[in-house]
């Protein structure tokens, strides 16, 4: 039986609306690099991913800038003009554009364009973690703060119990035939592992890295600058 080969899928169409920025938020530039290149060349620079698909929306004009400026990509990443009207659908949509050069068996490595912080020892802590796994899994962060439920007067209804409680994180990493048949049969979900437990399996939790957070909000530009000066 051949070998497993992973895959990265990177979800790319969303607009940025939280971060009401000029143009898409993946497009931005953070510490010299535009943040989709970031993540493009951490994933390009990992021995272990045989080759990685962006998903960019279908009016997408940004992504072919952004390649003519990383020609060193060329032949590490595909462009999957596929993009959905949601996350989940965007994956969905590159995991069939993708079906003619991956195994039922093959491993999806699946990470947000926002999420410029992984490393490629992360991918590889993931893939290290999950690759005998029946499930898969996905980098997550357990919670350290005490939380809130708010009312909508903006008080504090309740404490919500943090134990057991992880902040999810990507890459989630699924063989693709199971994730495909997921995300087909799940409602609308906001992560593959939220599909996968529809299925009734259970993802292994891997620790991720407060580096690896979601850019969303204006304020989430600086500390992301911070990282990647530190460790690009
Ligand atoms: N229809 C969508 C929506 C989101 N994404 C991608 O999913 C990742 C995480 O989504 P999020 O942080 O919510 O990005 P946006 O949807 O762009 O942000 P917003 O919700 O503020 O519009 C991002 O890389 C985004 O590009 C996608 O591929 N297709
Ligand atoms: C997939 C994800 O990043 C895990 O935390 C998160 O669910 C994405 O949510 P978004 O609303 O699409 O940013």
């Amino acid at each position: 039986m051949t070998p497993s080969r992973h895959f990265a899928l990177i979800p790319a169409a969303g607009v940025g609306a939280r971060m009401g920025a000029e143009c898409p938020k993946q497009y931005m530039p953070l510490a010299g690099k535009l943040m989709l290149v970031h993540v493009l060349d951490t994933f390009a620079s990992c021995p272990s991913i045989a080759h990685t698909y962006v998903v960019v929306s279908k009016e997408d004009g940004y992504i072919d800038e952004a390649l003519a400026g990383a020609k060193h990509l060329a032949d590490r990443v595909t462009v999957l003009h596929a993009g959905g009207p949601t996350r989940h659908q965007s994956v969905l949509n590159g995991l069939h554009a993708m079906r003619a050069d991956a195994t039922d068996n093959d491993w999806v490595l699946v990470h947000d364009a926002a999420r410029p912080g992984l490393t490629g020892e992360l991918i590889d802590r993931l893939i290290g973690a999950v690759k005998n796994d029946p499930v898969g899994g996905l980098l997550a962060l357990p919670v350290v703060d005490t939380l809130k439920r708010g009312n909508a007067e903006g008080r504090a209804d309740a404490t919500v119990p943090r134990d057991g409680l992880w902040a999810a994180q990507t890459p989630q990493m699924f063989r693709y035939a199971l994730l495909r048949t997921a995300l087909e049969k799940a409602t609308e979900v906001t992560d593959e592992a939220s599909a996968i437990e529809t299925l009734g399996l259970k993802p292994k939790l891997v620790e991720g890295s407060p580096r690896n957070f979601k850019i969303t909000l204006p304020h989430d530009v600086a500390l992301a600058e911070l990282h990647l000066k530190g460790n690009p």
